[in-house]
């Protein structure tokens, strides 16, 4: 859903990109259903490695594991559903890729949307089986089913997408748990300042008890240090403990993370909440973001919903939402200049009848010639612009903007190169959503360099 960087220019934006060997980009999926049925999944073995047996040198195999079943109750496919305009398996993915302490990264499916979505945002996708993937099943059985067809994995980091404030800093401190400090299991917790009550029970007992506090005494907030709670976020256990049943259990440890960084999505109110935490505490990649100063935008199928009609006198009709209008003088307004580009020869005159008097230029086959050419006339580098397209012909310019975004009806490659997927149409309102969305990211950089 964002693109792998390289260093240079061409890296700048929001996101982040995965590293793996060539023996691993060969298993890209690894499925119980590709192997002859045998029954139950093999005995895990331990094998020599993880620093026991003898010339046992490799660095151990840490893998990412994020468990993203297609049935989800709820919320249905909660684990793709957009977040903020990008899948909720993204966020915690842009987080394990640029943490870069794991050998592998896996999403554990058994869904072929979900597997579609994870591949494109850069992970391995391990195809479980039906028996772990029901609404009883547990995380514990679906990563021992995973160990089972991964023997070259010694710990496994499961990382839950439920928790999508995640921050590569985390993971690295982890990991530094695991292999320096010599944890087998570490988990994150959250402080919270939570006053616990004894429950009632009609017939045992009639009044409640204070669990944490003494009435008499309630501490201030300033006073009390608070308790931890385990906050779902992620669970790392090396293999040996996993095969008996534990993800949590050896020489143990938590992981405090930030308040602000730890939400968890239960339920389907927790969504807009967790929208707006992703929004302003999330992690949006290795570089950090610019204002933006110039945004491109596709005509067809961004401005426009793509439909032409012509006239009897070879007039070319378009329409256009008047969000969308009203979205790029807010951009204006912002001191954020709006361009129209096209690989169309559009008809210059219909656009000009629209009155929104903007530089545009069309019959563009090289659309990233001419965005580089205007953001070099403007003096900006790639950070300072935000493109919005769909095609195929926008992959580039979508690619090198510091932010990028596509209508919900983008082709898959478009929204492969984009960083933000809107919940509009190109034509019904997707400005106005991508505008406000470059606000809200604007307000984020703007808090960080106060
Ligand atoms: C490691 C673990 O025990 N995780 C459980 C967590 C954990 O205890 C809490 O988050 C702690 O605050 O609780 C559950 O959490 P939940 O059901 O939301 O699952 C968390 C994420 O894992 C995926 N999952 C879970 C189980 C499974 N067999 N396959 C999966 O793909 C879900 O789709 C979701 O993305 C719960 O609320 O019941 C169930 C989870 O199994």
């Amino acid at each position: 859903m964002w693109r792998s960087r390289g260093s240079g220019e061409g890296g700048e934006g929001e996101g982040g990109g995965l590293k793996m060997d060539s023996s691993e980009k060969a298993s890209a999926t690894s499925s119980p259903r590709g192997r002859p049925p045998r029954g139950r999944p093999p005995k895990l073995q331990r094998t020599a490695r993880n620093g026991v047996g003898k010339g046992a040198e490799k660095t151990p195999h840490m893998a990412a594991l994020i468990l993203a079943r297609g049935g989800s109750k709820g919320i249905p496919l909660k684990n793709i559903k957009h977040l903020a305009g990008v899948p909720l398996i993204g966020w915690v993915l842009r987080a394990a890729q640029d943490a870069g302490v794991f050998q592998s990264i896996w999403v554990s499916t058994d869904h072929d949307e979900i597997e579609k979505v994870a591949k494109q945002c850069g992970a391995q996708v391990h195809r479980r089986s039906s028996e772990v993937s029901k609404d009883s099943s547990t995380s514990l059985d679906a990563i021992t089913e995973f160990l089972s067809y991964h023997n070259e994995v010694d710990i496994i980091g499961n990382i839950q997408a439920t928790s999508p404030c995640l921050h590569p800093a985390d993971l690295q401190k982890v990991a530094e748990m695991i292999r320096e400090d010599g944890y087998d299991s570490v988990f994150s917790v959250v402080r919270r300042h939570q006053f616990r009550w004894s429950e009632i029970q009609k017939g045992v007992s009639e009044v409640t008890e204070p669990l944490n506090l003494n009435p008499a005494k309630r501490p201030r907030r300033q006073d009390w240090d608070g308790e931890l709670y385990e906050n779902g976020s992620f669970y790392f256990a090396k293999r040996h403990l996993i095969e008996m049943g534990y993800l949590q259990g050896g020489k143990m440890a938590y992981y405090e993370m930030r308040a602000e960084h730890s939400v968890d999505i239960d339920v389907d109110i927790d969504w807009p909440i967790a929208e707006q935490r992703v929004l302003r505490y999330g992690y949006f990649g290795k570089e950090k973001l610019k204002e933006i100063k110039l945004l491109v935008c596709n005509i067809d199928g961004c401005l426009t919903n793509g439909h032409i009609y012509v006239s009897g006198n070879q007039e070319e009709i378009i329409s256009y939402d008047v969000r969308d209008s009203i979205g790029i003088n807010l951009l204006k307004k912002s001191d954020i200049e709006v361009r129209l580009i096209s690989e169309r020869s559009c008809s210059k005159q219909t656009l000009s009848s629209l009155k929104l008097d903007l530089r545009m230029e069309i019959g563009i086959s090289n659309k990233l010639a001419v965005v580089d050419e205007w953001r070099k006339e403007m003096g900006l580098c790639w950070k300072e612009v935000a493109y919005l397209g769909n095609e195929v012909s926008d992959e580039e310019c979508l690619k090198k903007a510091g932010m990028s975004g596509v209508p919900a009806d983008a082709c898959s490659v478009a929204q492969k190169a984009a960083g933000y997927i809107c919940k509009s149409s190109g034509g019904r309102g997707a400005i106005r959503e991508f505008a406000e969305h470059i606000f809200l990211l604007m307000e984020k950089v703007n808090s960080c360099q106060k």
